[in-house]
């Protein structure tokens, strides 16, 4: 069963790329590189440069290599991005996954599992959250994924097209061997950002907001390590190929922690103190997400492997020593 992965040369897609091929499961890698980097594909792992909304190219992929199942990781991640530019991200996330199911009814593929977001549901519910909560997004991306989700299930129900939508919390970590780990300079990730400040490569932190009514005023978020977001990742494409039926899932552990929690964790993981500046709330930011996540580890046999903020801080920091050192050799 070859899997494509869309977005395979980004963060989360070269993980579930690594978890596929550490399976010999057979994988080929669509990406336009707009975010990814080429050197996060394996070696010997086949890859096509181009865009999941080009429906021809993605009709050759899957017919050249026998292409059973799609994971779609494709799409723009950054929220507040999303919140300035709406129309760019309904044409990245909604617009070009709307072909790329398309492509996949007319190449036959029957199994398909995609890239949602916590950010999908509205603010208030009671928590944690259960993939039945109101849905009601505060950002455009977060509609540009929920649009995405209805047109899988239209397409499921017209076109007998088994999915799996997984609503990730906030994904971190890295790769615990260093394989593979967060790279865009520019991410904007709470994690990462801190992970950068502490290795030095930025002079501060900003703090986004301290009103908010959570515990210490700060947001809360449910942050999940990439390893065991791309073993849920694996069970459902086994789950559909077993012939499980279409569903939606949220992928976190479960447990909140506030933005003053995580610097905390970093300062004592890294050793390092950095400068935090409090600034204003950042548009599009809800104030608590934190997951009920029994429906992945009831249907999918899901049990996290990394559940713990200093092991995930951990692995971040030694991704980010590892770019630093790349960066200094280069
Ligand atoms: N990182 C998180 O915390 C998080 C949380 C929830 C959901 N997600 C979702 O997970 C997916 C992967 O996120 P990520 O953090 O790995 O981001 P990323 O930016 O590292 O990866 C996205 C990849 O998709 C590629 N891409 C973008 N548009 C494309 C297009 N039209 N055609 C082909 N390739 C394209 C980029 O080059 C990149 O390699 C996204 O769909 C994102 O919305 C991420
Ligand atoms: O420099 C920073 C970066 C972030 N934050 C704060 O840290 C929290 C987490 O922010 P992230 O940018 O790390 O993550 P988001 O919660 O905004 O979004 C992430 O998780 C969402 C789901 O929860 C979406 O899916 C989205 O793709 C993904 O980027 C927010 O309160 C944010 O305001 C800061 O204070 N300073």
């Amino acid at each position: 069963m070859t899997v494509l992965v869309t977005g395979g040369a980004g963060y989360i897609g070269s993980h579930m790329t690594l978890a596929l091929v550490d399976l010999g499961r057979p994988v080929v890698v669509l990406d336009d590189l707009s975010t990814g980097f080429r050197s996060a594909i394996p070696d010997g792992v086949p890859f096509v440069e181009g865009c999941v909304g080009d429906e021809e190219l993605v009709g050759r992929v899957i017919a050249e290599h026998g292409v059973e199942a799609i994971v779609h990781f494709a799409g723009s991640i950054v929220v507040p991005d999303s919140v300035t530019d709406p129309l760019g991200y309904y044409l990245n996330n909604t617009v070009r996954s709307r072909a790329l199911i398309a492509s996949a009814v007319a190449g036959g593929v029957k199994r398909f599992v995609f890239s949602s977001t916590a950010a999908v549901y509205g603010e208030g519910s009671s928590e944690p959250l259960t993939e039945t909560a109101p849905l009601d997004p505060v950002s455009p991306y977060g509609a540009s994924k929920l649009m995405t989700e209805r047109m899988l299930a239209d397409a499921s129900r017209a076109y007998g097209l088994a999915y799996a939508a997984l609503r990730y919390f906030n994904v971190a970590g890295a790769d615990p061997e260093g394989r593979a780990g967060q790279s865009s300079a520019r991410a904007t990730h709470l994690i990462k950002v801190a992970s950068q400040a502490a290795a030095g490569l930025r002079d501060k932190l900003q703090m986004f907001g301290e009103d908010y009514p959570t515990p210490d005023g700060t947001c809360v978020r449910d942050y999940i390590h990439v390893t065991d977001l791309a073993k849920a990742h694996v069970l459902a494409l086994d789950y559909l190929a077993a012939g499980g039926a279409s569903l939606v899932a949220n992928c976190g552990y479960g447990r909140g922690a506030s933005v003053r929690e995580v610097i905390s964790s970093v300062k004592r993981v890294s050793g390092a103190d950095f400068l935090v500046e409090p600034a204003p709330r950042r548009d599009g930011d809800p104030a608590s997400l934190v997951a009920d996540p029994s429906k992945a580890r009831s249907t999918l046999g899901w049990t996290p492997d990394h559940d713990d903020l200093d092991e995930i801080v951990g692995h971040a920091l030694a991704w980010e020593r590892r770019l630093a050192e790349r960066g200094a050799a280069a």
